[in-house]
C-alpha cells in the first residue's frame, strides 16, 4: 500500500515515516511539506533516520498522484486545502490534526460524503479504551460526582485543551445527555463560588517534552475514580494511524473513528 504523509517534517510526520519503514506492507511514496518549504526536493534521509530501500524526496501534496491513502497530521490552517485535494483525487484520508473549529469539523463531515475519512483526536489504542471507560464511569457516577479532565503536553503544542481532552469531554457529555459547550469550564481563577456539579472542568499543563497525558477525574464525597492514560512515545499515535490507513483502504465514503478501526462499535 502506498502512503502520502502530509506534514512529513513535523513531529508526527517524522514518527509516521519511522513507523512506516518497519511495516513491509507499506511504502511511503509521498512525503509532503508545504509549497514554500526549503525541504522540497531534498531527501527524507536528511531529516529522518530511515533505512528503507525506497525513500522519497520531500514533495508538495497534489503534484503527484501516487498514493493509496493520505495521512494528515498538520495544523488546522492546512485542513481545507488538503481535503480539497483528497476529494479531487478520490483518496481516502486519515486525519489526526487537532484544534479544529466547528466549521473545520463540518468540512471533514462534508468531504466524507465523497471519500472515506478516519478522524480521531488520538490514535492510541489506550486512549480509545480510556474514552469507553469514561463513558462507563459517567453512566455510573455522573449524577453525583464532579468531573474534571486534566491534560499535559510538551511545550511546543499550540492548541488547548488537547483534542483528546475535548473528545473525552464530548463522550462524557454524550453519555450524560448534555451539550459539552453548555457545561464546560476552562480553568478557574479568583472567587469562583462553589463548584456546580453539572459542569465538566478542563485543566491544561504545558511543559518540556511530555508526549501526552490525560486524566478523567470523577470526584464524589468519600471517594474518587481517576482514569489515566500516559503516552511515552509518539510511535503509539503513528502505529495507530498506520493501522487506520490500512483499515480505510477500499472502505466506502463516510466518516469513521478509531472505535470503527478497532472494531469496538
Ligand atoms: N490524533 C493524534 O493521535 C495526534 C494528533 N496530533 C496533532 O497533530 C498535529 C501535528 O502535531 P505535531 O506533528 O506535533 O506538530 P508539528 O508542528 O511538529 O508539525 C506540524 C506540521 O504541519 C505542517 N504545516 C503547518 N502548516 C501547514 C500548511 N499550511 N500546509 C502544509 N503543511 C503545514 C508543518 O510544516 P512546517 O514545518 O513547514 O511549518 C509541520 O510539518 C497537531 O494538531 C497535534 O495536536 C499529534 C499527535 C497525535
Ligand atoms: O499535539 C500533540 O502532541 C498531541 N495531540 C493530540 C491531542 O491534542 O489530543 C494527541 C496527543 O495527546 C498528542
Amino acid at each position: 500500500m502506498n502512503l502520502a504523509i502530509l506534514g512529513a517534517n513535523g513531529r508526527m510526520g517524522r514518527a509516521l515515516l519511522e513507523a512506516a519503514q518497519s511495516d513491509n506492507e507499506l511504502t511511503v511514496t509521498l512525503a509532503c511539506v508545504r509549497e514554500s518549504s526549503s525541504l522540497v526536493g531534498q531527501s527524507v534521509r536528511q531529516l529522518v533516520n530511515v533505512s528503507a530501500a525506497q525513500v522519497p524526496d520531500f514533495t508538495v501534496f497534489g503534484i503527484s498522484d501516487n498514493a493509496d491513502v493520505v495521512i494528515d497530521f498538520t495544523l488546522p490552517v492546512a485542513l481545507q486545502a488538503h481535503l480539497d485535494i483528497c476529494v479531487k483525487m478520490q483518496r481516502p484520508v486519515v486525519i489526526g490534526t487537532t484544534g479544529l473549529s466547528d466549521e473545520q469539523l463540518s468540512a471533514i463531515g462534508a468531504a466524507a460524503n465523497h471519500i472515506p475519512i478516519v478522524f480521531a483526536a488520538n490514535y492510541s489504542v489506550g486512549v480509545t479504551l480510556m474514552t469507553k471507560l469514561c463513558r462507563m464511569a459517567a453512566q455510573t457516577l455522573g449524577d453525583t460526582a464532579d468531573i474534571e479532565i486534566i491534560e499535559a503536553h510538551h511545550r511546543f503544542k499550540r492548541d488547548a485543551p488537547s483534542g483528546t481532552a475535548m473528545a473525552i469531554g464530548e463522550a462524557i457529555a454524550d453519555q450524560l445527555d448534555i451539550k459539552l459547550q453548555d457545561h464546560a469550564i476552562y480553568g478557574r481563577e479568583g472567587d469562583t463560588g462553589e463548584r456546580n456539579q453539572r459542569t465538566i472542568g478542563f485543566s491544561t499543563i504545558r511543559g518540556g517534552d511530555i508526549i501526552g497525558d490525560h486524566t478523567a477525574l470523577f470526584a464524589d464525597i468519600g471517594e474518587r475514580v481517576e482514569i489515566t492514560h500516559k503516552a511515552s512515545s509518539r510511535q503509539t499515535f503513528a502505529l495507530g494511524a498506520l493501522r487506520a490507513a490500512k483499515w480505510l483502504l477500499n472502505k466506502p465514503a463516510g466518516l469513521y473513528d478509531m472505535e470503527d478501526v478497532l472494531g469496538l462499535k
